[in-house]
Parts: C-alpha cells; structure tokens; sequence
C-alpha cells in the first residue's frame, strides 16, 4: 500500500471513531448523546459548554496533580487560569490533548465529543490547538513559509508538494500576517525574528488550522511589555470566534485581558482542582486565594 493511501485509510478510520461518538452507552455515561451522529469537525455547543472538565483526577505514583477537577468553559469565552507552580495547569491541559489520561473524570468537546476515547492526533484534528510555552517555528523558513505550512499541514505529504496557494488562500495568509503584526516580516527567516514574533508566529500557525479552542501556556513569558499589550489585543480579537484557555503567571497581562469586561471569568487552580472562580477583583479579594497563590 503507498503512503497516501495508508494515510487515507488512517483518515477514514479517525473519521469514523470521531462519529462513532454519538452512540448510547458511551465512557461518560452521558444519555444526552444517544443516537446523535457527530459529524467530523463539528462541534455541539448548542446545549452548554466548548470544553467540559468534570471531576477529572490524574495521579503520578499516587499523588494527586488533578483532583476531582471541574471546569466548564462557555464558546467563544476567553478564560484565563492562574494558579501557583505545580497547581495542575500543564497536567490539565495534557488532560485535554489527550498527552495524559486521567484515572477518573470525564471530559468533553461540546456536549458530544468524549475526549477521553481519542488519540492526541485525532484531538488536535477535531479543532483544539496548544501552544507550549517555548515557541516551536520552523527556524530555516520565511514568516510566510511558516503559514503556508500550517495551512497545508493536513494535507498528504505528496499532495502538499503540488499544493499550490489559491487566491482565498494567500488572503488568508495576508490577513493573519496582519494579526499576528507581521506583515512587514514576511519574508524574513523565522529564526531571525524576535521572542515574541515567534510566538505570534506560532498562534498563527494555530490560526490557520482554524481551530475551535486554543489553549495558551504562558503565551507572554518573555516577552518585553509593548509585545505583551499586543498579544493581549490578539487575544482580544479572537475572543467570540474562537474559544481561548490562557494559562498565565503574569496578573498585569490577566489585567490587560480582562479590562474591557471586568466580570470576565478567571479561575485559580490550587493542588489539582479549582479554588476559586469569578472576576479578577473577586477572586483577587479572595482570602483562599491571597493565602495560596497571590500572598506569596
Ligand atoms: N509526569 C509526572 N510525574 C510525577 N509528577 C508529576 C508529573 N507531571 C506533573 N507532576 C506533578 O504534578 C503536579 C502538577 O504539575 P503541573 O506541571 O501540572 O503544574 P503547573 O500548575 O503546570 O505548574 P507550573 O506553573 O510550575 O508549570 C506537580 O507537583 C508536579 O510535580
């Protein structure tokens, strides 16, 4: 069998595990699924939830990082996460990427997808994009290279060696450039741009996968004030289209993504669940929280 068609097959099969989903009887234990198909790519927010986190717990030689973890994020909502080191924040996302698998919990994709019955590489092809805290960018390749990939990523190897850009697609490129504040470097090698260009580089390459929900891990750390201002005004602007988890340290950027509407959900993780919840001043005010994360 070629490559292409291995491929191929192993596309179909995801596909089909994917729509397998909406069967009765399912990990989960959760009846509102029963008999519905769902569709690849599509997901179910009609009825709650982008991203449903419920009573997860994951143990490493019998200590808990995630314990009995709740968390339900709203399409379209940008939620940022604190929560002092070894709170469980890179635990849960691991959780949702399907890097780590919880002893216990269920976590879902809109109100069908269980995400605890699929591979990392089938998560990342329903619409969920991490990006880690160091930026990943092929070094060796222009700005625009780097889109170019991104946008051709799910493509077969040989189909993206004849693949070439239409119209629509190098309006796409052109328009991202934009956002992520780099036209006037699109040409440039990736490895010559600074920190923070490389991390917009990066959420672009996110972008172009168009994906629904986009998890951040310390997105700013590194970057110098005006480039942290900038990423918080990106952030802003893809709030409601996509769904945003910034998981964050630095409270001035949690300030800056917050301002516009201060009732805007944050939530502090603490010892593997949720300490508090609420707007940034409530949870601020917090005694819980002052005593385990902010106080410090
Ligand atoms: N593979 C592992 N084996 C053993 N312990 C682990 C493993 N991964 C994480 N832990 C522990 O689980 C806890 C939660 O870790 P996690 O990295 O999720 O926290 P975090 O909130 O992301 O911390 P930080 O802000 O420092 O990145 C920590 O005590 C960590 O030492």
């Amino acid at each position: 069998m070629t490559p292409e068609l291995m491929e191929a097959g192993a596309k179909a099969r995801e596909a089909a595990e994917v729509r397998k989903q909406g069967n009765p009887g399912q990990s989960g234990g959760r009846a509102a699924s029963y008999g519905r198909v769902v569709e690849e790519g599509v997901v179910d927010v009609v009825h709650g939830p982008i991203l449903y986190l419920d009573e997860i717990t994951v143990s490493f030689d019998g200590f808990k990082a995630l314990n009995d973890l709740s968390l339900y994020i709203d399409a379209g909502e940008l939620r940022c996460i604190i929560g002092p080191n070894g709170a469980g924040k890179t635990t849960m996302m691991d959780v949702i990427t399907g890097k780590t698998r919880p002893d216990s919990g269920k976590a879902f994709f809109g109100s069908t997808i269980d995400l605890l019955r699929l591979r990392e590489n089938q998560i990342a092809s329903i619409g969920i994009g991490r990006k880690f805290q160091k930026p990943t960018v092929f070094e060796q390749l222009s700005v625009f290279e780097n889109l170019e990939l991104a946008l051709k990523a799910d493509r077969g190897v040989k189909a993206s060696m004849f693949f070439r850009l239409n119209g629509e697609q190098l309006d796409r490129i052109g328009a991202m450039l934009q956002l992520i504040h780099l036209k006037d470097s699109a040409q440039r090698t990736a490895g010559l741009l600074s920190h923070g260009q490389k991390q917009w580089l990066e959420i672009g390459m996110l972008l172009m996968q168009d994906p629904k929900l986009l998890l951040l891990d310390e997105p700013v750390a590194g970057m110098t004030d005006e480039e942290t201002e900038r990423t918080a005004e990106l952030f802003l602007s893809l709030e409601g289209n996509h769904s945003l988890v910034v998981v964050e340290h630095d409270m001035k950027f949690i300030h800056e993504l917050t301002r516009d509407n201060p009732a805007k959900k944050v939530t502090v993780l603490h010892e593997g669940s949720v300490l508090a919840e609420g707007s940034l001043a409530d949870v601020q005010a917090n005694e819980k929280v002052v005593e385990v994360y902010l106080g410090r």
